[in-house]
């Protein structure tokens, strides 16, 4: 067997009538194959065992996963829970409103979103912080000629994430290094001894924790500054049932996890697909020089829409997010089959947003899909934020950034005479999950 299955595994199995993938590892199950080849991992599973499989996440247990389009309602179904969420990442999500359900979950939402949606972000004046902050990065890129794309986009959007949170430039180092130790709780055995990733994990996010707490103290001593966090503290201490600061911490900690990683990803696959296909830079240039600045509100993307559409069709093709996990509460019926309350499901928006079911020629990286288009997008054109109660409350602030980033790379690299050129197989070392990303390793050059 080629995609890292387990070749001594070969035995058809069901779980309440449903197949199992053969291939499982003891202790990882699949894990190897959907971090390494989900893509592959679907495809075989689909051809082999039909719509509905079983899939083994190692320490996560099985879960019940459907390529069936009516998968997607289970992501707005009232009987399904993001409970399985913090079961997976205790240490991660316990506490925060993508782990929760109902009441809790929708007014800690709705006290954050306001600062999210683009009202609130003009409002702050996000485009104006991040605008020089991109411009300088792409300049340092361009002076030195070529980059590791993914560990730049990382940095950036660290970067990014920070200054979104009011943290002072010369915090940035001690930051950094606090929140890849967080990273660690990803991965952290569960063995709580000094020096190891669980231990170090959890001092860090003690530490971020108690500085968001002092920010959110500041932000109230100076309510009538503006900012994100400030506007978070006010619409906290305007909810109804006042939300303690537990809650409010661990949500702000959720949005410099939420908002990292996914956007990293997608604005390295940006300058990958605009380094494999000449024709994409050109026309992202021609709209770079017209428009003549980088955007600093929404109402300025309408102004570019080539930008938007390698945005969308980035994320299409390579989504960030490429697999969701809910439980069900109740017994479901999802098609002809039942499925029973307890159940762990899989939702794989990756298979969805490649499917031929949703997108003609899904395989063809194609700007014209979405610049051709006369409807306003809908649910079904941004899968990749996903759909329902916990759709993405960072859609508006991707778009916006990625946006800013598109132009000013092409305003940079353009004026140098220069365009962006892959030096590495940018399909070798992709990785599928928790988030999907490129190597780590691909290189860029400037010239
Ligand atoms: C390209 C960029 C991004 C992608 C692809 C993405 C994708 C997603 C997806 C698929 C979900 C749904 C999770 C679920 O249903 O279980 C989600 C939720 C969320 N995202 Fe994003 N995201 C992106 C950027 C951001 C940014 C920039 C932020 C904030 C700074 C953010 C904050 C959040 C939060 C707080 C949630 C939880 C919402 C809830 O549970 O109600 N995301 N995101």
């Amino acid at each position: 067997m080629d995609m890292l299955l387990n070749p001594l595994n070969r035995r058809h199995r069901l779980r309440h009538d449903i197949p199992v993938v053969p291939g499982a590892f003891p202790l990882v199950g699949h894990l190897p194959a959907v971090v390494c080849d989900l893509p592959c991992l679907l495809r075989r599973a689909e051809r082999t065992l039909g719509s509905h499989f079983w899939l083994d996440f190692g320490p996560a247990g099985h879960l019940m996963t459907s390529l069936d389009p009516d998968a997607l309602a289970l992501l707005r179904h009232k009987d399904v829970s993001s409970a399985l969420i913090e079961d997976i990442a205790p240490e991660l999500f316990g506490g925060t409103l993508v782990a929760q359900d109902g009441i809790a979950h929708r007014q800690a939402r709705d006290a954050i979103q306001v600062s999210l949606l683009p009202k609130g972000l003009t409002q702050a004046g996000i485009g104006e912080l991040f605008a020089p902050v991109i411009r300088a990065r792409v300049q340092r890129w361009r002076d030195h000629g070529d980059v590791t794309i993914l560990r730049e986009t990382g940095d950036l959007m660290l970067k990014l994430i920070f200054s979104l949170m009011g943290i002072p430039a010369q915090d940035l180092p001690g930051w950094r290094r606090k929140y890849r130790q967080l990273l660690q709780l990803i991965v952290a055995p569960p063995v709580d001894l000094p020096g190891l990733p669980l231990r170090r994990g959890r001092a860090a996010r003690d530490w971020i924790d108690a500085r968001l707490r002092e920010f959110v103290r500041a932000a109230r001593e100076h309510a009538s500054r503006t900012g994100l966090i400030n506007d978070m503290v006010s619409a906290f201490d305007r909810s109804d049932d006042a939300l303690s600061d537990d809650v409010l911490v661990a949500n702000i900690r959720l949005l410099l996890l939420g908002g990292h990683d996914t956007t990293a990803s997608t604005m390295a696959w940006m300058v990958i697909e605009l380094a494999r296909q000449p024709g994409l830079w050109d026309a992202l240039v021609e709209e770079a020089q017209r428009v003549g600045a980088v955007p600093t509100r929404h109402a300025d993307l309408a102004q570019c829409p080539v930008a938007e559409a390698l945005f969308r069709e980035t994320l299409r093709v390579h989504p960030a997010t490429p697999l969701l996990v809910r439980r069900a509460v109740r017994d479901l019926q999802l098609g002809q089959r039942r499925i029973p309350a307890g159940t762990d499901l899989c939702v794989p928006l990756l298979h969805f947003s490649t499917s031929a079911l949703l997108h003609e020629a899904p395989d063809q990286f194609r700007l014209a899909r979405w610049l051709q288009r006369t409807e306003p997008i809908g649910s079904m054109d941004m899968l990749q934020f996903g759909t329902g109660p916990h759709v993405c409350m960072g859609y508006h602030l991707a778009w916006l950034e990625l946006v800013q980033f598109c132009i000013a790379l092409a305003l940079t690299m353009h004026e140098a005479g220069v365009r962006p050129r892959l030096l590495s197989d940018a399909e070798k070392g992709r990785r599928y999950y928790p988030t999907a990303h490129p190597s780590m390793t691909i290189r860029i050059g400037f010239s």
